[in-house]
């Protein structure tokens, strides 16, 4: 019996497209700054440190990781330090309504509708936790932080790997059966499902896949609980 729906972002429950070109153009855009500003902030030389760890590079070169962290924002890569400060720079856009956190109309009503229900809703998504908070609370649809009870970001684990599921599960303190996991990579899916969670995979746009291996949704009026 479904307990506890842990749900992905991107893809999901909010459109590629807004965290593509509008999350990630705007952290491109105010990187530079923000660094610069904060740069005596321990929160900010941090992740800076830890930048320079995972690229080797000079931890004083503060250009050099500039750089570095431009590149892996055009290369989407999920890097912790990068996420942490995205959603650090984040917080000046959403308070000064520059933009809205996208949310699917469907996901909103229905996660509504799923707490209704007296299941626990939570997410797992490679943004940081803050980042995720920003996102839900300054929704299209209003603040839907009130909705989840926990939101796990990488530091429980990478999102491919089953040990993170395996983490998630016994931090929530449900059997991983009692989970369902929702996403639109595959690959995020196979691990939860290898740590033994239930999976949906949403396939919001293009071709149904041929043999999927998880049930698939549309949208989230398609994802069953009776599984
Ligand atoms: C929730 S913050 C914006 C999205 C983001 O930065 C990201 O990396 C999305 O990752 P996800 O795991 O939700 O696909
Ligand atoms: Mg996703």
């Amino acid at each position: 019996m479904i307990r506890a729906i842990v749900t992905d972002i991107e893809g999901t429950t909010s459109s590629l497209r807004f965290v593509h070109e509008v999350l990630f153009p705007y952290s491109a855009r105010h990187l530079e700054e923000f660094v610069l500003q904060h740069l005596r902030e321990p929160a900010v030389r941090e992740q800076l440190h830890e930048t320079a760890r995972l690229a080797e590079l000079d931890p004083e070169d503060t250009p050099a990781l500039i750089a570095q962290l431009l590149r892996w924002i055009a290369e989407d890569r999920k890097s912790p330090p990068l996420k942490l400060l995205q959603g650090m720079l984040w917080e000046r856009g959403y308070r000064e309504g520059a933009f809205q956190g996208h949310l699917y109309e469907d996901a909103a009503q229905l996660l509504r509708q799923w707490q209704r229900q007296g299941l626990r809703l939570y997410v797992y998504s490679s943004g940081s936790e803050q980042a995720q908070k920003l996102l839900f609370g300054y929704s299209s649809h209003g603040d839907l932080t009130p909705l989840f009870s926990v939101y796990f970001d990488t530091r429980v684990g990478a999102k491919r790997e089953v040990a993170s599921y395996r983490r998630i599960a016994q931090e929530l303190g449900e059997a991983p059966g009692n989970i369902l996991f929702l996403s639109d990579v595959k690959e995020e899916l196979d691990a939860a499902r290898a740590a033994g969670l239930h999976t949906t995979w949403l396939v919001r746009e293009g071709a149904l896949p041929a043999q999927p291996l998880h049930p698939v949704a549309r949208d989230f009026h398609e994802v069953r609980l009776d599984a």
